[in-house]
């Protein structure tokens, strides 16, 4: 999938931009506050329906206006060509459109676009929450098979009701009734197939993309020979149901579940240290580099399907040579590369890449250079 066209209006200080990108790499340069990662946000809009700097999408709209649109032309791998657009209004109206067709889901534009960013704070994905990186591997599951994520509402739709049930019982003090036991119990099971079908999927996920991070880790970290766990949320040796029916009480007093594929986890450990304990931030960035760059690669062996790949603010924590290599890796998995810095000399011209355009924004006006 290449983005051949991109037009913004009214997207933060992003007024009217049209460009026409590169299908490998697009260098774009600009001062501070000059409308950069704007740009990257309304891309990332396109892939998520959602920004990556801000849970207030209104806040995106130009001040003094009262809606934002971005609209891209793609072409697609042996397919016919797909224009995707979407419009927020103020009122919290969402309306995104393929092909010209009206859709109000947002998950059928993400998953004909596949987008992943990288910017200075990709590191969260290492020392955040498990939440993170539980949205990392479901990202790569649900781009290889999109019904994922329609599994992991239902799971999600299950746990809530399974929650309002035990936070019931926390709440009465009373001896349960087997009428609301047989309620409880329904749920569990509901929850267990569910739960264990994601599991499932996220461990056959996590087997073919281990190898992958193996090999490009190698190579971008060769000082760490790093060691990848995953971590169901729960013990997966015993059944789902099981395990929480073992845990009735200690459930019932917290009111919550707190086992399943929602707990799940991975870890990345070097000589049986975390790594976030050993390396720097700069070497950190780089693992964060790793491990997107298996993720397209998986996705590339998967579904022969390339995306884009966002990267702002390069130079930041990433000296000259491992910039040089992500990129020219990134380029090889035929992903189309969207790099921000604020000086031109931070985007080095790649030697051996040569359809690249380099765009400059000043003031919200984006102009290709010739
Ligand atoms: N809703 C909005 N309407 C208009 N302008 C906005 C809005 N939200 C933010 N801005 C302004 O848009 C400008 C562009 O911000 P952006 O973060 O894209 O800049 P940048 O080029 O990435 O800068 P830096 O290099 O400092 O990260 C900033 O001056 C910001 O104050």
């Amino acid at each position: 999938m290449k983005l051949n066209q991109l037009q913004i209006t009214n997207f933060r200080n992003l007024k009217t931009v049209t460009i026409s990108p590169s299908s490998d790499l697009n260098l774009i340069y600009g001062a501070n506050g000059s409308g950069k990662s704007s740009l990257l946000e309304a891309l990332h809009f396109i892939g998520f329906g959602r920004s990556f700097r801000t849970n207030k999408p209104n806040n995106a709209i130009a001040h003094q206006e009262t809606s934002f649109t971005i609209f891209a032309q793609c072409n697609q791998e042996s397919e016919s060509p797909l224009s995707v657009g979407l419009q927020r209004s103020a009122d919290d109206q969402f309306v995104c459109s393929i092909n010209g067709e009206r859709s109000n889901r947002v998950s059928d534009m993400a998953s004909l676009v596949p987008v992943q960013i990288f910017t200075p704070q990709s590191i969260e994905l290492l020392i955040g929450s498990p939440g993170a990186r539980r949205r990392f591997i479901d990202w790569g599951l649900f781009h290889v098979e999109h019904s994922f994520s329609d599994m992991f509402r239902n799971y999600q739709r299950v746990l809530r009701q399974r929650n309002a049930l035990l936070k019931s019982m926390q709440i009465s003090k009373a001896s349960v009734s087997s009428e609301i036991l047989a309620q409880l119990d329904y749920w569990t099971n509901q929850l267990s197939i569910l739960g264990t079908t994601i599991d499932e999927n996220r461990k056959s996920y996590w087997e073919s993309f281990e190898p992958l991070f193996k090999a490009i880790s190698s190579q971008f970290l060769p000082e760490f020979s790093f060691e990848l766990s995953y971590h169901s949320g729960w013990d997966s040796n015993v059944p789902l149901a099981d395990f929480l029916r073992q845990r009735f009480d200690s459930e019932r007093r917290y009111g919550y579940t707190s086992y399943g594929p929602h707990k799940a986890d991975f870890k990345i450990k070097v000589d049986g240290t975390l790594a976030v304990e050993v390396l720097s931030r700069g070497q950190l960035r780089m693992l964060v580099a790793a491990l997107q760059l298996a993720q397209t690669k998986h996705l590339f062996n998967q579904k022969n399907q390339s995306g884009l790949f966002l990267l702002d603010d390069i130079g930041a924590e990433l000296d000259e040579e491992k910039r040089r290599l992500f990129i020219n890796e990134l380029i090889k998995t035929t992903s189309q590369v969207f790099v921000t810095a604020i000086e031109k000399q931070q985007l080095f011209e790649p030697t051996n890449i040569t359809n690249i355009k380099v765009f400059h924004v000043e003031h919200g006006r984006v102009t290709e250079e010739q």
